[in-house]
């Protein structure tokens, strides 16, 4: 397995409280890695850190043998590590494929502003993103609501949409926060479907925080547990569901039950 992620013994600080205390592991090419652990046990704040939306107070986070953290999250993106927009991102009264469109502009030399008021670039753009929207929007299974508004889809469509959104910035490594939340069981197991085809049909890594365990079990190839900021296991869903200290943390906390 050669790495394109390397999480380096990351701390993270928050005045008094440690949300991440030096934690290392390493991601596979082409791997799909789910970060797991109770409420609070510092997920967010790890993936925050690989993507640069938050400093690490100490260690560090490459990606391809290259230094990522702490650069802008933008720069982050553009290498190729990228974090799926949250829905807060869609544009409400923009279609599905306009929404997709602008997210190709939004990666692109030419500016949103181009996209708006029609600069030469981003007119010389605007057929390749187009294109570019259509593969992604029937890669994803949306053509039949290619042109309904943002604000009309139900949450399973608007979660497709924010993927389609962020496969529009073209990533090596996706993080997805909580892909299946809120979804029911058809849902989830489409989503698993579509996880998988990102990384065996486009070469994508994949990286995800969940709470939803039988799918983590079903989507993982590996998983890492987090417990008050440690790391206190790391293997495959079969080792980490026989793990003393994995089924310790979870019988202590609200969340449900390691098991599938
Ligand atoms: N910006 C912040 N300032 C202060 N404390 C924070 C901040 N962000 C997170 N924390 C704290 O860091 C700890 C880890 O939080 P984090 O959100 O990373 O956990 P989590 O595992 O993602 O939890 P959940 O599963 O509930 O989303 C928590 O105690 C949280 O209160």
């Amino acid at each position: 397995m050669s790495p394109i992620l390397q999480i380096r013994h990351v701390t993270k600080r928050f005045d008094g409280l440690v949300a991440n205390n030096d934690i290392s592991f390493e991601v596979g090419e082409r791997e799909i890695l789910s970060v797991i652990g109770p409420n609070g046990a510092g997920k967010s704040t790890l993936f925050k850190m690989i993507s640069s939306f938050l400093r690490t107070t100490s260690g560090e986070v490459l990606f391809r043998g290259a230094r990522i953290s702490n650069l802008s999250p933008h720069a982050v993106a553009r290498k190729g590590v990228v974090r799926t927009f949250q829905e807060t991102t869609i544009f409400r009264s923009m279609t599905v494929r306009e929404n997709v469109i602008v997210a190709h502009h939004l990666r692109a030399r030419a500016s949103l502003a181009g996209f708006f008021f029609g600069s030469s670039a981003a007119r010389a753009d605007e057929a390749a993103f187009a294109a570019s929207a259509d593969e992604i929007i029937g890669f994803l299974g949306l053509g039949a609501i290619a042109d309904e508004l943002a604000s009309n889809l139900p949450q399973g469509h608007l979660r497709a949409l924010g993927m389609a959104i962020g496969l529009a910035t073209n990533p090596t490594v996706l993080l997805l926060d909580e892909p299946f939340a809120g979804m029911n069981h058809d849902e989830t197991m489409r989503m698993v479907a579509l996880v998988r085809r990102l990384r065996d049909e486009r070469g994508i890594t994949v990286l995800l925080v969940e709470h939803d365990m039988p799918a983590v079990m079903k989507i993982s190839d590996r998983i890492v547990v987090l417990n008050f900021g440690e790391k206190i296991a790391e293997g495959t869903p079969a080792e980490i569901q026989a793990n003393e200290r994995v089924i310790e943390a979870y019988l202590g906390s609200e969340d449900a039950a390691i098991g599938m």
